[in-house]
């Protein structure tokens, strides 16, 4: 509990313009051993968009919705916009609040679930942020993880039922963002036996197709980087939709669960690729939206800021301990999702 002056949305960013393209890639592939192929491929996807990802409109549209939720539940918290790799940089955002006089400010992150990339990048972002403003940065105290929050479930739960309206027969299919095998066994706490990413993942899965009333379900990977060498959760969504073609499988929803709005890797991944390449087997395809877009998602967020600022329950729908919930960017446990040693 406690007084806040602030709400930092902390977002991973992504190009406005053909020319951001090259930098903001190289910012966040720095040190990660992403073969240079990968990444010559991936800027094929952002230019074939006019270099622009939809990511930062998306989340500003989202801060907007979270500010008239605030006002509506009279909570009284300034919301400020900082990204990883991309402009308004969160180094920059932070310095203009502390300009603004804020000590205190609750931070949420665009991302649902733990492990490395997913919750952890995030305090190091926090740390780095805090590091760069010196003295004068404001304390900052990250929000927990909602994977399993009852309005995320819900909102993706109407996104399948809303996708599915014009398919007959379907099978539904979870993706998340692929990471390395590594990674996910170093997600969690050591106490817990890692997978924590992979296990939630599968978790809100169930619980979306639960709430949809969708009986089976697949949970899949996407947008896979990185060096061949180097083992990624699997399988790949597009590999797939070939073994559910070769069983007669005639139409898919995909349901991109590991992510909160429609950004490149979901426009890109699902929309182009796996859209065309459900064509070409003659399945049916349709994706269910992210929430970002949806009031509930706002909510969310206010509901998240409620257990700070109004002592509100944590509602939460799986046996997952809450998590990600630190200050100034400290790990939720010694060791928890420790980052893997950089190649390169
Ligand atoms: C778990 C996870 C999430 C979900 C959690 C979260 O949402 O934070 C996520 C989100 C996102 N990933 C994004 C973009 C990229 N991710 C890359 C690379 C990587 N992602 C990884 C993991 C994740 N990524 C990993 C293990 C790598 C390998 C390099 C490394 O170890 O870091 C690359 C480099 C090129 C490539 O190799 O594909 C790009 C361009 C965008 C923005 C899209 C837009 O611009 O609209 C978003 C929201
Ligand atoms: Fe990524």
């Amino acid at each position: 509990m406690g007084e806040f002056d602030a709400l930092l949305w902390l977002s991973f960013g992504g190009p406005e313009k053909p020319e951001d393209v090259r930098p903001f890639l190289e910012n966040v592939t720095r040190g990660r051993g992403v073969p240079p192929e990968r990444l010559d491929e991936v800027e094929h996807h952002y230019q074939s968009f006019g270099g622009v990802s939809p990511i930062n409109a998306l989340n500003r549209s989202a801060i907007q919705a979270t500010e008239a939720s605030l006002e509506r539940q009279g909570i009284d918290l300034p919301v400020y916009f900082g990204n990883r790799n991309w402009h308004p940089m969160v180094e920059d955002t932070l310095a203009r609040m502390a300009d603004d006089g804020v000590r205190r400010a609750l931070v949420f992150p665009t991302s649902a679930y733990g492990g490395y990339s997913a919750c952890r990048q995030y305090d190091e972002d926090i740390e780095r942020a805090r590091a760069a403003v010196g003295e004068r940065a404001p304390e900052l105290v990250k929000l927990r993880q909602f994977f399993d929050h009852p309005l995320f479930v819900g909102a993706f739960a109407d996104a399948v039922r809303s996708a599915a309206a014009d398919l007959g027969e379907y099978r539904l299919v979870f993706t998340a963002h692929s990471v390395p095998l590594a990674a996910d066994a170093a997600s969690g706490p050591p106490s817990e036996g890692g997978g924590r990413y992979s296990r939630q993942v599968a978790e809100a899965a169930r619980l979306v197709a639960g709430e949809a009333g969708v009986a089976d379900h697949d949970v899949v990977w996407q947008s896979r980087s990185g060096p061949p060498s180097v083992p990624w959760l699997e399988p790949d969504i597009l590999d797939h939709l070939d073994v559910l073609a070769g069983k007669g499988v005639p139409a898919v929803v995909v349901c991109p669960v590991g992510f909160v709005s429609d950004h490149l890797e979901v426009v890109w991944d699902l929309d182009t690729e796996a859209r065309e390449k459900a064509a070409e087997l003659g399945m049916g395809f349709a994706r269910a939206a992210c929430p970002s877009g949806d009031v509930r998602f706002a909510d969310l967020v206010v509901e998240l800021v409620r257990e700070h600022v109004a002592d509100a329950p944590a509602r939460k729908l799986s046996d997952f301990p809450a998590a990600g919930c630190t200050v100034n960017g400290a790990p939720c446990a010694p060791l928890c999702c420790e980052p893997q040693r950089r190649r390169g």
